[in-house]
């Protein structure tokens, strides 16, 4: 049965749609069941079964979180602690995690995730991706896409994360493309490498690369993040949605990314490589930020994600990561909120009706408050999304859908 939801008086609406500009001022919005049925301005707006007063705050797409690592047990304070006191990153801290994930119950993976799912949706993100890569074994990693595509909307495998402690890189390599592979492949849309010093060489990337192509999936890669390597042009090369971390970039590499979009029309076209940056886990390792003012001016489109892990950026808040972006990396608000929601949608081929979910199952276009997308939607308790930046570390966000259902809803429609 069709019920009508209709949120007026919205003082800023941030839509992403180019049909209207992308903001509408004094607007509002009809929710039916689980899509968006209706942007304009509140003095056009039609009846509805249910009214809510925004009373002049601003509404946005939920956040769309395209990178986080959730399916983990343990955490790394003490080496977060001696990063803190001057030791260097090292993608070898990944085995201490693989160690306490092999060691936990199903069941306390899933508690684990559950909560990082509860705490990201607190701060307004209402689609995730999440990634295997702390089993490290066929049915460790078997395990933890199937945990995964129980709570979150994307799930990637990244079974090419780092060698595991004890075994030999080339085993390891044919085992990652090979059996590992065809029985991760039913449970995830996407192959995610680390192509990184210490991780996966450019020639092992390859080999991950190809092997996620011959099986229909998505390619994704960890590039340039613990220094400049050969990570953001292969993911060019091999058509790859999204590359991620991007602190060590040269002209070529800014190039390429921003070519990759040459034949992208905004909507139909084929996409090119989203440059994500990473803004809370840059500040986490001590990394150099993202060039992502650069990216942008250049003609790349950009995605903002949490990389939400216990290693390198133990944070869901993807409104921290917006103000970061924002005061740190010279992006505007309405670029670093777009990247945000928009870019994130894109990157994981969730910006276009039609995408399936874990369960095989055809969802709504995510990332946009237009008629027809996922009814995904967060009300900040300000006038505007300048203040996501301009009050940082404020939880601003007050109230959630998702799918047209309240995720968090700490006001009835009488108190707004
Ligand atoms: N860089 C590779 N993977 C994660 C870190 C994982 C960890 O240190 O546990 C990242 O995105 O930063
Ligand atoms: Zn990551």
């Amino acid at each position: 049965m069709t019920n009508a939801l209709l949120i007026e008086s919205i003082g800023e609406l941030t839509t992403n749609d180019e049909a209207n500009g992308g903001r509408l001022r004094d607007a509002a919005v009809v929710v039916e069941d689980d899509r968006i049925a209706w942007v304009g301005a509140t003095d056009r707006a039609p009846a509805a079964d249910e009214r809510l007063d925004a009373g002049g705050r601003a509404v946005l797409p939920g956040w769309v979180d395209s990178h986080t690592h959730m399916i983990f047990a343990g955490d790394r304070t003490a080496e977060f602690e001696a990063r803190m006191s001057g030791e260097t990153y090292a993608a070898g801290g990944i085995n201490v995690t693989v160690e306490a994930t092999r060691a936990a119950s199903d069941a306390e993976l899933e508690t684990n995730l559950k909560r990082l799912v509860a705490e990201a949706n607190r701060g307004g993100t209402t689609t995730l991706e999440t990634k295997t890569g702390y089993g490290l074994t066929v049915a460790d990693e078997v395990r933890a896409a199937e945990i995964a595509g129980r709570h979150v909307d994307a799930v990637t495998f990244l079974g090419a994360h780092v060698i595991p402690s004890g075994k030999d890189p080339t085993e390891y390599l044919d085992l990652v493309t090979g059996p590992m592979l065809d029985a991760v492949a039913p449970h995830v849309s996407a192959v995610d490498v680390f192509c990184e010093s210490g991780a996966f060489d450019e020639e092992a990337s390859r080999r991950v690369l190809a092997s996620a192509r011959a099986a229909g999936l998505s390619r994704r890669v960890h590039g340039n993040q613990l220094g400049h390597g050969p990570g953001a042009l292969l993911a060019v090369e091999y058509g790859a949605r999204s590359v991620d971390h991007l602190g060590f970039l040269d002209d070529a590499d800014v190039a390429a990314i921003a070519d990759s979009w040459s034949s992208w029309d905004g909507g139909s076209g084929h996409p090119g490589t989203v440059a994500t940056v990473l803004p809370a886990c840059d500040l986490s390792t001590r990394m150099p930020l993202a060039p992502a003012r650069r990216l942008r001016d250049a003609g790349a489109v950009l995605a903002i994600a949490s990389n939400c892990n216990p290693g390198t950026s133990y944070t869901s808040s993807m409104g921290f990561c917006v103000a970061t972006a924002v005061l740190q990396m010279g992006l505007t608000i309405q670029d670093a909120v777009r990247a945000a929601t928009m870019g994130g949608a894109i990157a994981l081929g969730m910006y276009e009706d039609g995408w399936c979910d874990p369960r095989g199952i055809a969802q709504p276009a995510v990332g946009a408050i237009r008629p027809g997308a996922r009814a995904d939607l967060q009300l900040l308790d300000a006038p505007s999304v300048t203040h996501l930046a301009y009050r940082p570390g404020m939880p601003l966000t007050v109230a959630t859908w998702r799918a047209g259902e309240y995720v968090v809803s700490p006001w009835s429609s009488s108190d707004v």
